[in-house]
């Protein structure tokens, strides 16, 4: 029983009629706010609660009035895209007293609500825990001044709180990454690539203040994204020397070609002693001792503005729903917990535990532990901080720094390209040369392998490679298959002692062949490493491919810009064609990000009947005063009920109600800049890469994968019985278990008809419990409707391993 808990729960459409539940957001506002006010509202109104928003922060809360308004569905529509929060955020002093506390917790007994989300920050979230010890004496307070009756002493006497944290610093521990933060580094990443190229033109030093308070998350991962000179963090002091070690990177870079140099700066940065550092007092070193031309630009609030990217608004819909599932689980003797995120994993914290730690690094800053700092800022912040100085260290080009072996190690791309691919060359081409080791970029793929266009990387060949997307070693999707002898030929020309090959299904796959082929071949026993990266998200062996979070934001980004076009226009309905081949990817977290309507894969099968289904509650949404709808198709999610097919259907069925359009986005999916979050996990895997090799003692093949936020290293051989290959799938897909928000998300409460939906917990996936949650579901479904069978994901994927079996792969 225990463990079927652990994998699924059954969330009852109305179970929770009439219980009373608020939302505010408090402190500084931050991007996806809106995706997680969304989020609570309509999971709130699947429960059947009735809901409120609590405009301005506590200071709505304290003020009453006007500012505590039920929502209802509508109200959360057309906000996922919009930065900031659209219910209001503010400081409030008065909350900080009991007095403003007794005020507000009146506010709240008075509309019958004893269930609070809070999206802040640590403040916030302190704020909200106090509220709650006091609450009990809160209450016998307002009874005895007859401010509220036995009744409401009776019924209200227990308050549930539920925390996220909304802040772009990233500086609350317990959890990856806070609701904004990923936003505000595509707002840093778009400004310094803007700046380095006018630094470029100047032969300009450009020093870049972040904001992050007393964090330097922001800084940190983004001196890793536009490939900083240096960087200033709070947790790490510079050593006293630093003016000296500056002048000095500076130098040997210009001394090497560089034309310009990017230094960020937090704008909490301070030296050994605790006293700041400022851009003026960088840019006066700077100046004074080698005279380069230096501008300091102060990037402020525009890194908390602007759309939120999809990541953001995955995690606003994730932890919003996650919260009021909490809420309504909580017991008057349970601890508040604050929804965090481990990996792509939603998990619920203590939540004082986190605030107390998060105290803890300002403690350990105050007493100058910095290593202290670090660790309690945890494990993502100090592999950053390892991946920044492995790859700033005093450059010593070609030569060994250590011992270990001197290798010369092959890379190459194989399929098509995605962005991130060229951070992985350049991160793994530096290591590489730092330790003494030779490297071969392979152009074009298997036929330039063939052909033999080997060309030793050095240092200065990969720079500003990070924020270039496409792949510019050249890649192709071609397979060794019949190039076997050839490729063996070159790999003993060329001496190489392993091949690192980044690329999606066709890299996996080649690899997989050259590791056959090495019994027949001697020149192949040679470790051989794949980096999973497609937009597709489909290698087996890792969660997230390199590549898929930039088609993700583009795609999402497009949808806004196709939904914004019929502004204006009465009432219209959007079909979309995602890429991704037979993987729903892209698809379903589009469909999330973008709050569509509904989002159609080949994973979860679909029948006439569910379109039809869906037709009739778009119009139904419509008549609500809806005026856009949008639907996600992924490419491959059905051959017969095709975009063409779709379009036909919505402008047939929706005459009078809607008109429809069709998109199909195509490769502007695989173009645009890399995204903050595919530069920085691409230099990464690059460093893990190198490290592999460096390491090596045997002839392994492997992938590198994230799985679970750990890099893993699979070996090929043990990933085969994990894919369907004529699908081009692996048969587990974590990604999938957000489906069931999805509709929730999508579904509008005049439609409910399901009596529940089984929404898999955030913990195994793979263990065989997901199927039986699809089942399990699909069994409900048949009990309520008379539709075609609903085939499960699964038992479509093992009917193609039946075929698969039978025809063999195909390749
Ligand atoms: N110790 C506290 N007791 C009661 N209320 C508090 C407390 N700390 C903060 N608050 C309330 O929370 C509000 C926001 O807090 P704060 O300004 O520290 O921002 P935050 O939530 O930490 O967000 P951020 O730092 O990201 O801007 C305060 O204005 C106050 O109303
Ligand atoms: O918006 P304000 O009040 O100027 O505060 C700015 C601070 O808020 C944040 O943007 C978010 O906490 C910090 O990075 C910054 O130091
Ligand atoms: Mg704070």
């Amino acid at each position: 029983m225990e463990s079927e808990r652990a994998t699924k729960r059954y969330l009852e459409c109305g179970a929770f009629k009439g219980r009373g539940i608020a939302v505010f957001t408090s402190g500084g506002d931050s991007q996806g706010m809106n995706a997680a006010v969304r989020a609570c509202v309509r999971m709130a109104i699947y429960l059947g609660c009735k809901v409120y928003f609590i405009r301005e922060g506590y200071q709505g809360m304290v003020d009453g009035g006007e500012n505590i308004v039920e929502a209802n569905w509508a109200s959360v529509s057309g906000i996922i895209h919009k930065g900031g929060t659209v219910i209001g955020s503010a400081r409030c002093m008065e909350f900080k007293e009991r007095s403003g506390r007794l005020q507000a917790a009146k506010n709240l007994i008075k509309k019958g609500i004893s269930n609070l989300v809070v999206i802040g920050g640590d403040g916030s979230l302190t704020g909200a825990n106090l509220f709650r010890q006091e609450w009990s004496s809160l209450v016998e307070e307002l009874h005895s001044k007859a401010e509220i009756n036995g009744d409401q002493k009776l019924k209200f006497g227990h308050l549930n709180i539920v925390g996220m944290v909304g802040s772009i610093d990233n500086d609350f521990c317990g959890t990856d990454m806070t609701i904004g933060t990923d936003s505000a580094l595509h707002r840093i990443v778009e400004s310094v690539d803007a700046t380095t190229s006018t630094a470029f033109s100047h032969q300009r030093v450009f020093i870049i203040e972040v904001m992050g308070r007393h964090c330097g998350y922001l800084a940190l991962v983004s001196a890793i994204c536009c490939e900083a000179d240096y960087m200033f963090v709070p947790e790490e002091p510079p050593p006293d020397n630093w003016p000296e070690l500056l002048c000095d990177k500076l130098t040997q870079a210009r001394n090497a070609g560089q034309r310009q140099n990017t230094i960020i700066l937090s704008e909490g940065a301070i030296d050994n002693k605790g006293n700041p550092i400022t851009g003026d007092m960088v840019k006066k070193v700077i100046v004074d001792a080698v005279e380069l031309d230096t501008r300091v630009t102060v990037l402020g609030h525009i890194q908390r503005g602007g759309n939120p990217s999809a990541f953001d608004r995955i995690l606003g819909c994730r932890m919003g729903a996650e919260a009021v599932i909490a809420l309504m689980e909580a017991k008057p003797e349970s601890e508040p917990v604050v929804v965090s995120l481990e990996g792509n994993q939603a998990v619920m914290l203590p939540l004082m535990k986190c605030v107390e730690k998060t105290k803890g690094v300002g403690k350990a800053m105050a007493e100058k532990n910095w290593e202290e700092a670090v660790n309690l800022r945890g494990k993502s912040f100090a592999r950053s901080l390892e991946t920044y100085k492995l790859l700033n260290q005093p450059r010593h080009e070609a030569k060994a720094t250590e011992g270990g072996p001197k290798l010369t190690l092959g890379v190459m791309h194989i399929g098509a390209p995605a962005c991130g691919m060229n951070a992985c060359v350049r991160s793994f081409v530096r290591l590489c040369l730092h330790k003494g080791s030779t490297v071969l970029g392979i152009h074009d793929g298997i036929d330039g392998l063939v052909a033999g266009q080997f060309q030793e990387m050095t240092w200065a060949d990969v720079s500003g490679w990070v924020s270039e997307g496409g792949a510019l070693l050249g890649t192709k999707r071609t397979l060794p298959t019949d190039k076997i002898p050839k490729i063996a030929e070159r790999l003993k020309q060329f001496k190489v002692n392993g091949l690192l090959i980044i690329g999606g299904f066709e890299a996996f796959m080649a690899c997989m062949i050259l590791a056959k082929a090495k019994n027949d071949h001697p020149e192949l026993n040679i470790p051989m490493l794949v980096v999973p990266s497609t937009i597709s998200n489909n290698v087996p062996g890792t969660e997230l491919s390199l590549g898929a979070d930039t088609a993700l934001n583009e795609i999402t980004e497009i949808c806004d810009r196709i939904r914004q076009s019929a502004q204006g226009t009465k009432r219209r309905v959007f079909i979309i064609e995602t890429m991704g081949g037979y993987c729903g990817y892209l698809a379903t977290l589009a469909g999330l990000a973008g709050g569509a309507d509904a989002a159609y894969i080949f994973e979860e099968k679909f029948s006439i009947k569910d379109l039809e289904k869906d037709v009739y509650h778009m119009a139904s949404k419509m008549a609500e005063g809806v005026q856009r709808g949008l639907i996600l198709r992924n490419e491959k999610c059905n051959d017969n009920y095709n975009s063409d097919f779709m379009y036909r259907l919505y402008s047939e069925e929706g005459k009078g109600v809607f008109t429809a359009r069709v998109n199909i986005l195509g490769h502007m999916q695989q173009g645009g800049a890399p995204s903050p979050y595919d530069r920085s996990l691409g230099t990464k895997l690059g460093i893990q890469a190198a490290k592999w090799f460096l390491k090596q003692s045997g002839n392994d093949a492997c992938v590198l994968g994230l799985v679970k936020r750990e890099y893993t290293f699979s070996p090929i051989i043990d990933l085969e019985e994990q894919t369907i290959f004529p699908l081009r799938l692996p048969k587990t897909q974590w990604w999938l278990k957000l489906r069931p928000l999805l509709r929730i998300l999508a579904q509008h409460d005049s439609v409910y008809e399901e009596e529940g939906i089984y929404m898999p917990v955030d913990l195994p996936t793979n263990t065989g419990a997901f199927k039986e949650f699809l089942e399990e579901e699909n069994r409900l479904r048949q009990k309520r409707q008379s539709v075609v069978a609903f085939e499960t994901p699964r038992s479509v994927l093992v009917a193609f391993e039946q075929k698969e079996l039978q025809e063999g792969p195909q390749t």
